[in-house]
């Protein structure tokens, strides 16, 4: 048992269960699942709201989906789900709840977080960030000098940029082509250079986004924006009208000098990565206007509301959650894809990289002991289609088992010319295409048949048996792209409640922070940094004399 009174996960009669199943299965091949179930192809399917989702092209029968689904129940992720829900603090290591699902609550819903129904907050939020999105949107807010704001940057990093960027890229077509949104957040000063150096700062709004308001990175960036502002604005009073800040902290806003009038609330019970639906989004709310944002939310609810009532069967990021611990524990995977079929969903995997390695990138349960089974996978991908003529041939015929999403629009976006969406059924053919190979494969008999020489045999033979999701839905709207990101959200609680680890907090990125804060004196002053070990004390050397400063 461990201290939270759970037993250990690799010893529960489910667990075992499952390792002797993948035995049993190891010779079946999807080729003898598939003749063996005409209806594989249709039964083997969910849907949940615009998503369609295809799950047949997976190793599993029905018996592994119920020893799975036993697994989930002997691990009570339905009611640590609930538990969520509810607002109960499951983020054990910092006391917080974790209640991102009532950032798309509706108005009239009560979740109460010690003692107090936070809906009302979340409502009022969202009001002004509606007013203000609005009237940067009309030319009613203007700059210092009464020009109109023509340019938005977001300063932010990790889930104070990840989310809002990529839904930038992904509803670009919805965007108001007018604007200019950019999103800096690496402190390496090229990137504010590279945003800021064709715009005018007197129609430039700077939207500074940190949860904690205490991100180096951020403050650091944040800092030199004003001073590209103030160079070129003269005024301190400019500030006011260029700079607002989305952060939980009002204290530290005020004394970076943002009037907090101008700040954007969100609350310690959202966590970063999963923020970009509070405040956090503003930078998207006026990219695309508050209408098209709330169709976002609603878009989320859908699946957090299929996620909270839908039965075990036919609840899909459970099945999904279960999907991948069956191919991570059992089959000994390291890593999953995820390739959207859209030029939109171009920033798509970078983000759910944060959302999946960053909650479940743990190697020690929720009660501190370490786990002795593996956690979170390796999340990567780029849009397929460019990816299928760079790392494919590693997922069709290497040594590493990966399985893989794939995520496809019926639609060509609205806004393309005919000529251009007449590429979209090639698109979706590779789509189509590519799934099926990596399932079926190509036997050595097949490839024989077709008059290769013996000795190339070996090399064009596809041995298949990759396993594949496909996601598939009419078009990407606003709605659709709320749909998928609390797909993959629940679909990491999921696995992280089976795992036994927190999915919400993240101490693994603090010792670099630390360290970094160490070393800068070493560069910048040569200062004998007590702890140094020799490589990096040698490294640092080396930077020192390359720059010209030993
Ligand atoms: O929003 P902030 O407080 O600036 O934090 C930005 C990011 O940095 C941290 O180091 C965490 O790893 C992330 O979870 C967080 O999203």
């Amino acid at each position: 048992m461990n201290a939270d009174g759970r037993t250990r996960l690799n010893q529960t009669p489910e667990w075992t269960a499952l390792a002797k199943h993948r035995e049993e299965l190891a010779d079946t091949h999807l080729r003898d699942l598939f003749a063996a179930d005409p209806a594989r192809g249709t039964g083997y399917t969910l849907r949940v709201g615009d998503l369609y989702i295809d799950y047949s092209k997976h190793l599993v029968t029905d018996e592994t989906l119920r020893l799975l689904r036993e697994l989930a129940a002997a691990t009570d992720v339905f009611g640590l789900r609930d538990a969520m829900f509810r607002g109960e603090k499951i983020n054990v290591t910092e006391n917080r709840a974790v209640l991102h699902t009532a950032l798309r609550a509706p108005r009239d819903a009560v979740i109460d977080v010690d003692g107090e129904n936070v809906v009302p907050a979340v409502h009022a939020v969202l009001d002004r960030m509606s007013d203000f999105a609005d009237r940067v949107r009309s030319g009613e807010w203007t700059g210092h000098t009464g020009k109109r704001i023509k340019n938005v940057i977001n300063i932010g990093i990790g889930g104070s940029d990840l989310g809002p960027a990529m839904a930038y890229e992904v509803l670009r077509s919805f965007t108001d082509r007018a604007l200019t949104v950019r999103f800096v957040s690496n402190v390496d000063g090229a990137d504010l250079h590279e945003a800021t150096r064709d715009l005018d700062p007197a129609e430039t709004l700077f939207i500074i986004a940190s949860k904690t308001f205490t991100t180096i990175e951020t403050i650091t960036n944040a800092t030199s924006a004003r001073q590209w502002l103030l160079a070129a604005l003269g005024d301190e009073a400019a500030v006011a009208k260029h700079f607002v800040a989305l952060s939980t902290n009002a204290e530290k806003v005020a004394e970076f000098g943002i009037d907090t009038a101008n700040m954007f609330e969100f609350w310690d019970w959202v966590g970063g990565r999963y923020s970009y639906d509070s405040a956090i989004g503003l930078s998207l709310m006026i990219a695309i206007g508050p209408d098209r944002f709330r169709e976002m939310l609603d878009g989320f609810r859908i699946v957090d509301d299929h996620f909270r009532t839908a039965p075990a069967e036919a609840n899909v990021p459970l099945l999904l959650g279960l999907l991948g611990i069956w191919y991570g524990n059992f089959h000994d995977a390291q890593s999953h894809a995820v390739l959207p079929y859209s030029h939109y969903l171009s920033k798509f995997t970078a983000y759910l990289q944060q959302l999946d390695m960053e909650s479940n990138g743990k190697s020690v349960a929720r009660d501190g002991r370490p786990v002795e089974w593996q956690t979170g996978p390796v999340v990567w991908g780029t849009p397929g289609t460019n990816g299928q003529h760079a790392y494919y041939q590693l997922i069709h015929q290497g040594t590493k088992l990966i399985p893989a999403d794939f995520i496809g629009f019926a639609e060509p976006v609205a806004e393309l010319s005919e000529e251009l969406k007449a590429q979209h059924d090639l698109l979706m053919a590779n789509f189509f295409a590519q799934t099926q190979a990596l399932a079926f494969g190509k036997t050595a008999e097949e490839v024989r048949a077709e008059g290769v020489p013996d000795e190339l045999v070996a090399h064009k033979t596809f041995q298949g048996n990759r396993p594949t999701t496909t996601i598939l839905a009419r078009e990407l709207t606003p709605s659709v792209l709320g749909q998928l990101i609390a797909l993959y959200e629940h679909k990491v609680f999921v696995q992280g409640a089976v795992w036994n680890i927190d999915s919400f907090d993240q101490w693994g990125v603090e010792l670099g922070k630390v360290l970094a804060k160490r070393v800068e004196p070493a560069l910048t002053e040569g200062a004998d940094v007590p702890g140094l070990d020799a490589s990096t004390k040698a490294l640092v050397a080396a930077y020192r004399e390359l720059r010209g400063r030993s």
